[in-house]
């Protein structure tokens, strides 16, 4: 199990601050939507500049032009770049086809999917890196979570990797951990703590405790 910072209400420097401080306990740092449509992929390629060490996401959030937009990530040196589930069959197999060829992953966010049962057995089969559940900041904001959707992708997914974003705190990662997914996302949980070094060797240290893999 790895953790993945996903970094949005921030600029590069900041960005760049806030991985300073907790990157002994991070195996991800992503490039959260906001920032890459506000700053370009040169976030993505400033960030792993100054990180080698971690891996970098780039959450473009991909609906079409697949294939071109995971190129110019890789090019932006992201190891990894998300595609929405939403999107046309034909656009996943050309994300997947350009990262093989670029040595990249493709991260595929199921937010707004509604059976997520079905599309997750169908991305699988399309083979992609990884299939993830996401609660995103307006569904947050009425009380929802992606606790038991992990659990339906968990039983149907048999290839890909799975991860689990939206909301998580300190406090719900051991619900999160029981399930065992194999990426766990967190942003305002640890961004937006008071001692954000704190609470990332903390969560470090569960998930470590945790992983049974
Ligand atoms: O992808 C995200 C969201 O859609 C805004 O771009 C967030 O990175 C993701 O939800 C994780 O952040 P938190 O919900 O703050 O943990």
């Amino acid at each position: 199990m790895k953790l993945q910072l996903a970094l949005d209400l921030v600029n590069i420097p900041e960005a760049k601050e806030l991985v300073k401080e907790v990157e002994d306990h991070i195996d991800v740092v992503e490039i959260g939507t906001p920032i890459i449509k506000i700053e370009g992929l040169k976030a993505v390629r400033e960030m792993k500049e100054a990180f080698p060490n971690l891996e970098v996401l780039a959450d473009l959030k991909t609906m079409d032009a697949a294939a071109y937009e995971v190129q110019k990530a890789s090019e932006a040196n992201a190891d990894i770049v998300t595609v929405l589930g939403a999107a046309e069959d034909e656009s996943i197999k050309g994300a997947v086809e350009e990262a093989r060829n670029q040595g990249k992953e493709v991260l595929v966010d199921l937010i707004a999917v509604k059976d997520i049962e079905t599309r997750a057995k169908e991305l699988d089969e399309l083979g992609v890196d990884y299939i993830c559940v996401h609660t995103g900041y307006d569904l947050q904001a009425v009380g929802k979570n992606s606790f038991e959707d992990l659990q339906t992708i968990k039983n149907v997914v048999r290839n890909a990797k799975t991860a689990i974003a939206g909301g998580i705190k300190l406090d719900q990662l051991e619900e999160v951990i029981k399930v065992q997914p194999d990426l766990i996302i967190v942003g305002g949980g640890i961004a937006g703590q008071e001692d954000k070094k704190a609470v990332a060797a903390k969560m470090q240290e569960m998930i470590r405790q945790g992983s049974t893999a």
